[in-house]
């Protein structure tokens, strides 16, 4: 009884996948602990047919699930990384971060075709301003359309539909075991990731023990200095709005290297840096990758885009 822990979740399949593996992880390393899913619907998930985009972006999928773990109807919460916002609410905190799922994002186009053999003017299906403008400043033929919808449905607008390929996040397919739908996974020379794509956010509260102790060997070290060394680039560049930005960080175990990059939406500027520096320092890389892009121009794209969302 003092042995339960529920975890609350998003009901889509990717999210039950990957509460349902932090839940048998907790109960494998632990005798005599028993997990409990709580499914809770989020506003994300009701708003299914705009882009993200337009309906005030991240924090979408988390509020409602965070509101659940501070009056105590949860005691954790997984999340993907991806859709956690810069800032956590006052009194939780990021329990833990677990191994990462591969980083890329995924094409999945008809007949096979790799990125570099898309047809001209092929239509790509995609929602996020990351992906198109990444996409448009390598092919600005291509045709972009929104794409939103569980994985199912994406997928069976190459399948069934009229779309010539789409984008996916490789770690929701491999997870969910659909790695064979995927044609290429992209470089991130080609594609540089979201912030924390492919990792999971484990979010607890910030005074607790029991669940602390429950969480502590599922942290892996590489993922956590590399993610937050991400979120720290995110956190200085982020008003509220929806930006096309990425960064990847790496780590060798002893020092990490990150690459940002802010774009101009319409693909026809991009503007990327990189640095390394002790792991130790992640956080404070973050940042000054972040500040170095500003004044390369971000900031201009950033006020830009902040001014035409108003
Ligand atoms: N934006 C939604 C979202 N949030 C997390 C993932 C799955 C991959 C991950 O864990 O980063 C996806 C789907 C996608 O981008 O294809």
């Amino acid at each position: 009884m003092e042995n339960k822990i529920v975890i609350g979740t998003r009901g889509s399949q990717l999210a039950l996948w990957q509460a349902n593996w932090v839940k048998s992880e907790l109960e494998r390393l632990h005798t005599g602990v028993t997990c409990e899913l709580l499914v809770i619907k989020t506003k994300g998930d009701k708003i299914l047919d705009v882009p993200l985009a337009k309906v005030g972006g991240k924090g979408l999928f988390v509020k409602e699930i965070e509101e659940a773990l501070l009056d105590g109807r949860i005691d954790m919460a997984v999340h993907s990384m991806k859709d956690m916002p810069a800032d956590l609410p006052e009194g939780l905190k990021i329990g833990a971060i677990p191994e990462r799922e591969d980083p890329r994002d995924a094409l999945i186009s008809k007949n096979g075709l790799t990125f570099e053999n898309l047809p001209q003017g092929a239509r790509v299906g995609t929602s996020s301003l990351r992906r198109s403008a990444q996409l448009l400043a390598k092919r600005p033929d291509l045709q972009i359309e929104t794409l939103r919808g569980n994985i199912d449905t994406r997928l069976r607008k190459v399948t069934e539909g009229d779309l010539d390929a789409i984008i996916l996040a490789a770690a929701g397919l491999k997870r969910l075991g659909l790695g064979e739908h995927i044609t290429e996974c992209l470089a991130p020379e080609l594609m540089l990731p979201a912030v924390g794509q492919g990792a999971l956010c484990i979010e607890s509260r910030e005074k607790d023990d029991r669940i602390d102790a429950a969480l502590a060997p599922l942290n892996h070290m590489p993922t956590r200095v590399t993610v937050l060394a991400e979120r720290a680039f995110l956190n200085t560049l982020e008003g509220s709005c929806q930006i096309p930005v990425g960064a990847f960080a790496e780590t060798d175990g002893q020092d990490v290297t990150i690459r940002g990059l802010v774009a101009e939406v319409d693909g026809s500027r991009i503007l990327m840096e990189q640095e390394t520096a002790e792991n130790a320092q992640g956080h404070a890389l973050g940042v000054t990758v972040a500040e170095r892009l500003k004044e390369a121009g971000a900031a201009d794209i950033l006020t830009r885009l902040l001014e035409n969302q108003a």
